[in-house]
């Protein structure tokens, strides 16, 4: 009988105890204890350095915490097959090469392939493995980005805004527990931008068992569905919990070390610092 584990959904899906992450003598993290419950939508937000991504690579079962305890979907990191555990993680990160983009572009490879990949998790796609309901899937979660028109269209020449929903399509084709988003909107001009805040909020509604974590760094990136924040600095959790008391003028001084003024429109945050 093979291994296979599932989310376990009788605890929260991230729950981090103490954790400490070291690269050789350098703390990466340091004390981070933190739980995520099932269908919350977080973002981290934090200066360059603080320590996001190395806590993301945390929660999506890339790394193992040093010292301390991680569960992820119920299991304990170094208790479980990690490659089996991150079947249930749908993970887009601009610094990962989660798909030879590459490969793609030179044999004209169309964003339908690319959310395809998804399926089997890996950088080239497997045609043997996908059947009509895999090719039906994909046509959907294109539509669901809001991108149903760039099936047919070869990924080498969609924009940026395109591909970074296109991804979001390939993290969701293995219909997983937990979706990470680091950095999802960098390098994204304004309409793109908008774009794939409003595909990540309607996933909020659509799926409703989905959670999610997003790393940014602009509050105007914050998506309006977003339930809870964390806020980074220094390796260490400054503040964390519900988005409405977490989110203030004064925590986000604190975490970017200046006076910042914050606005909330729409749903929608917006940040500037105060003219000395
Ligand atoms: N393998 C490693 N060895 C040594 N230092 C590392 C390693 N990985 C990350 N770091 C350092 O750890 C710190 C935290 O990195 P991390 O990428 O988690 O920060 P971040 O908050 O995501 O930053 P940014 O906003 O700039 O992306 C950085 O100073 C980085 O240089």
């Amino acid at each position: 009988m093979s291994d296979v584990i599932a989310p376990d959904r009788s605890g929260p899906a991230l729950e981090l105890t103490g954790v400490q992450v070291r690269a050789g003598r350098r703390p990466l993290l340091n004390e981070i204890t933190w739980r995520v419950g099932y269908g919350e939508h977080w973002v981290i937000l934090g200066p360059n350095g603080a320590g996001k991504t190395t806590l993301l690579s945390v929660a999506s079962a890339v790394r193992h915490p040093s010292a301390g305890t991680a569960h992820v979907l119920g299991h304990r990191l170094g208790r479980v097959d990690l490659r089996e555990l991150r079947r249930h993680i749908g993970l887009v990160a601009a610094s990962q090469r989660l798909v030879d983009e590459a490969l793609m572009e030179e044999e004209d490879q169309t964003a339908h392939t690319v959310v395809l990949t998804g399926h089997t998790g890996t950088a080239a796609p497997l045609w043997d493995r996908y059947g009509p309901a895999e090719h039906e899937r994909a046509h959907r979660l294109l539509a669901d980005l809001g991108c149903k028109d760039l099936a047919d269209r070869p990924f080498g020449v969609c924009s940026q805004g395109e591909r970074a929903r296109v991804r979001v399509a390939r993290a969701l084709m293995a219909d997983p527990a937990l979706l990470l988003l680091d950095e999802p909107s960098a390098g994204l001009d304004l309409p793109a931008r908008e774009d794939l805040i409003a595909a990540v909020e309607d996933l909020a509604t659509s799926r409703p068992a989905l959670t999610t974590v997003t790393v940014t760094h602009h509050l105007e990136e914050v998506p309006a569905t977003t339930s809870h924040a964390l806020l980074m600095r220094e390796t260490r959790i400054l503040a964390a919990g519900p988005v409405e008391e977490v989110l203030t003028p004064r925590n986000l001084s604190d975490c970017f070390g200046r006076p910042l003024h914050l606005d909330r429109v729409d749903g929608r945050w917006y940040a500037r610092a105060p003219r000395i």
